[in-house]
C-alpha cells in the first residue's frame, strides 16, 4: 500500500498508484477537444469501454429488485440536521423493503446509505471517477465505480422507482432536473421525485411557480411532478403509491395482450 491517499487513483475498476497516476479523469479526456488530434482516432476504443460499463452497470443492477436513488449533497457532514435526515430516509426507504441506490459518495449520500444498511437493507453506491481520489462510503453493500458521468445516470434511472432528493449543489440540482424532464417528456412513467427539506426548497419551487409557469415555460402541471416533503413517512407513501399505480398499470397492460393473443389466436381457427 501506498501510504499517501494522493498518489493512488482508481479509474473505473482500475487502480493506479504513484506515477502511473493519470493526468484529469477520462470523463474530461472525453469531453476535451484540445490537444493532438490523435484523440479522434481512440474513439472507436472508447465506445467499447463505454459499452462494457453498460454491460457491468446492468449486470450488477439487473436482480436489484425494486429501489429508490437518494441524491444530496457531497458536502454535508454527520452531525448537520441534513444529515440525520439522510440517515432517517435511507432507513425508512430500507424498511418498506426498497434497495437505496447514492452516488457512492460521502454527504448525504453516505448518510442515505448508512440508514440502509443499518437497518437491515440493500445500500448501493454508484460512484464516479473524479479528478481527486475518493473511495465509496463504508455503508454501501454493493458498488460500481463508472468512469462516464451519463453511463452512471443512466443507471439510476433504469433501475429505481423513485427518486429522493436531499439538500445539495449543483450536482444535486443537475440530477433533480435530469429526473423530472424525463418525466416531462414521458421517457419515465409514474416516477415520484420528492424534495426533503421544505425550508432548503421552497425558494426554488416558489421561483419555478413565479417565473417559469408565469412566463409560460412549462405546462400549467408540471409543478406537480415535484412532491415537497419533510415527513419520512409521506415520502415513502408516496413512493409505495406510485409503484402500486405503475404494477396495477403493468397487469393492465399484461392482461390486454393477453386478450390480444386470444384474439388472434380464435380468428386464425
Ligand atoms: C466532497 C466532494 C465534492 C465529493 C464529490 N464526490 C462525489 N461522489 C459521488 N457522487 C457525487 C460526488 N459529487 C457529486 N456527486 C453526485 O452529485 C450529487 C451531489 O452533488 P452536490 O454535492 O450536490 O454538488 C450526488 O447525488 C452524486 O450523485
Amino acid at each position: 500500500m501506498t501510504d499517501s491517499r494522493s498518489e493512488e487513483r482508481q479509474a473505473g475498476p482500475l487502480t493506479y498508484r504513484g506515477k502511473a497516476v493519470p493526468k484529469g479523469t477520462t470523463d474530461q479526456r472525453l469531453l476535451d477537444r484540445r490537444g493532438p488530434s490523435d484523440w479522434v482516432h481512440t474513439d472507436p476504443w472508447r465506445v467499447l469501454r463505454i459499452q462494457s460499463e453498460f454491460v457491468e452497470g446492468f449486470g450488477m443492477l439487473s436482480e436489484v429488485g425494486r429501489a429508490v436513488c437518494v441524491f444530496g449533497s457531497a458536502r454535508i457532514k454527520p452531525g448537520n440536521p441534513y444529515y440525520e435526515l439522510g440517515e432517517t430516509i435511507g432507513e425508512r426507504i430500507a424498511q418498506a423493503g426498497y434497495t437505496v441506490i447514492t452516488g457512492g459518495g460521502p454527504g448525504l449520500m453516505e448518510a442515505a446509505n448508512k440508514g440502509a444498511s443499518e437497518a437491515g437493507g440493500t445500500s448501493i453506491g454508484l460512484g464516479i471517477e473524479l479528478p481527486f481520489e475518493q473511495a465509496l462510503n463504508d455503508h454501501i453493500n454493493m458498488g460500481v465505480t463508472f468512469r462516464y458521468f451519463f453511463v452512471r445516470k443512466t443507471m439510476f434511472v433504469k433501475y429505481s422507482q423513485a427518486f429522493v432528493v436531499l439538500p445539495g449543489g449543483f450536482g444535486t440540482l443537475d440530477e433533480l432536473f435530469e429526473a423530472i424532464t424525463l418525466v416531462q417528456t414521458g421517457k419515465v412513467t409514474r416516477f415520484p421525485v420528492i424534495l426533503m427539506g421544505t425550508e432548503f426548497w421552497a425558494g426554488l419551487v416558489d421561483w419555478i411557480h413565479e417565473r417559469l409557469l408565469t412566463e409560460g415555460l412549462i405546462s400549467p402541471h408540471d409543478p406537480d411532478l415535484l412532491h415537497l416533503t419533510d415527513d419520512p413517512d409521506e415520502a415513502v407513501e408516496i413512493i409505495r403509491g406510485a409503484h402500486a399505480q405503475l404494477e396495477q398499470a403493468i397487469e393492465e397492460e399484461e392482461a390486454v395482450a393477453g386478450l390480444e393473443e386470444a384474439l388472434h389466436e380464435a380468428e386464425r381457427t
